[in-house]
């Protein structure tokens, strides 16, 4: 791969995954950090540390922290969005007011609350179709990207053309990025392995030990994968880093939120208590009740992310939830 242009990356959202992005691209690209809160900014500026959502790393000395989301807008080549997807819609609309046609990719995993909407389906409603742009998602923990710890991930766009050109000015050693143009099979595995690692949490947390735990992340790739072909997704892409990858990540990792969601689930704290305490966004929380909307509208069976929603939002108990999945008749794998 030839030289890189330097390129001017305004990232949105100054949470772990929005700091740690920053904190890649930073010397190879002029980069700026806008976030919500400019007193946090203004403490990032003088600490050089994100303490809040990201301790203990140094940030890059030439990331601007920028609390003017106008500026931040209209001086960059490249809008990246990284707040939770609940705030995806009102930013990319926003972007789109001050600079349209600026180059937008997203790294929020999800399905929309409300809607179920994927990210791509919900830029193409305030974009329209043909807006330049694209995803990053696949496994990576942001503590370890920020670490400049070794990472692959993917960025899909529906435009061939756009996702080459964007790997290749993005792609670093240690953030390796592949292309693809599966929206739909990579917002797929992305969203809903928040919600296995709920369910993994909750198997673990309740000690029921590593063989039901590989049973889980096996029969929970197939149930993504069931949903994805029914989206139009291709099965290849499970089998890749935004599908499988990314869910033995999330299943796994203790750096994982969502799967601590199912460990304090597991040890009977209350839903309330843990998203209060975690700190953090646990996409998987909201996800879990639109999988069940979609996949039904489907006629899609999906009995892991159903119990994991009948856990989260309708008053079913862990070891309930984890009994009715082993409850279940006999079936051909
Ligand atoms: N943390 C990680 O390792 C990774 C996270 N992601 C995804 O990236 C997205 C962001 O996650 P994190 O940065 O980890 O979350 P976080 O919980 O660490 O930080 C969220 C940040 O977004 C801000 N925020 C909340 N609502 C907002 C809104 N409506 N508009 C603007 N800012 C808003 C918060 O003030 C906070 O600064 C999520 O969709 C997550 O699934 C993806 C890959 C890795
Ligand atoms: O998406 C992630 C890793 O790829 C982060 O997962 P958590 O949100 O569960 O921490």
């Amino acid at each position: 791969m030839g030289a890189v242009s330097r390129q001017r990356i305004a990232v949105f959202g100054a949470g772990a995954w929005g700091t740690a992005l920053a904190q890649a691209f930073s010397g190879t690209h002029d980069v700026r950090l806008w976030g919500r809160d400019s007193a946090h900014l203004q403490t990032m500026a003088r600490t050089r540390e994100n303490r809040r959502y990201l301790p203990d790393v140094r940030l890059h000395d030439a990331l601007i922290f920028e609390p003017d989301f106008t500026l931040a807008a209209q001086s960059a080549d490249l809008h990246l969005v990284v707040t939770p997807l609940a705030g995806l819609r009102d930013t990319v609309r926003e972007l789109h007011r001050l600079r349209p046609r600026t180059p937008l990719i997203w790294a929020c995993k999800g399905l929309e609350a409300g809607t179920g909407r994927l990210p791509h389906e919900i830029v193409a409603e305030e974009l329209g179709r043909d807006a330049a742009c694209g995803v990053l998602t696949g496994p990576s923990f942001a503590a370890e990207v920020a670490r400049g710890l070794p990472t692959a991930i993917t960025l899909a766009a529906g435009d061939e053309q756009f996702a080459s050109r964007w790997v290749a000015t993005l792609h670093q050693p240690r953030l390796r990025i592949y292309a693809n143009t599966d929206l739909v099979g990579c917002e797929i595995g992305g969203a809903i392995k928040n919600v296995m690692a709920i369910a993994a949490g909750v198997s673990d947390g309740l000690g029921f030990g590593l063989n039901a735990r590989a049973a889980l992340i096996t029969r929970g790739l197939a149930e993504i994968a069931r949903l994805a072909a029914a989206l139009g997704g291709r099965s290849e892409t499970l089998m890749g880093l935004t599908g499988m990858g990314d869910l033995i990540l999330t299943c796994t990792g203790d750096l994982s939120r969502n799967r601590r969601v199912g460990l304090e689930l597991a040890k009977g704290s209350t839903l309330t208590d843990i998203l209060r305490d975690l700190g953090h966004v646990a996409e998987g929380v909201s996800t879990a009740r639109e999988v069940v909307t979609l996949a039904r509208s489907k006629g899609v069976e999906m009995p892991i992310c159903e119990a994991v929603d009948a856990l989260l939002h309708h008053g079913l108990d862990a070891r309930s939830a984890v009994e009715r999945l082993l409850a279940r008749d006999p079936r051909h794998e």
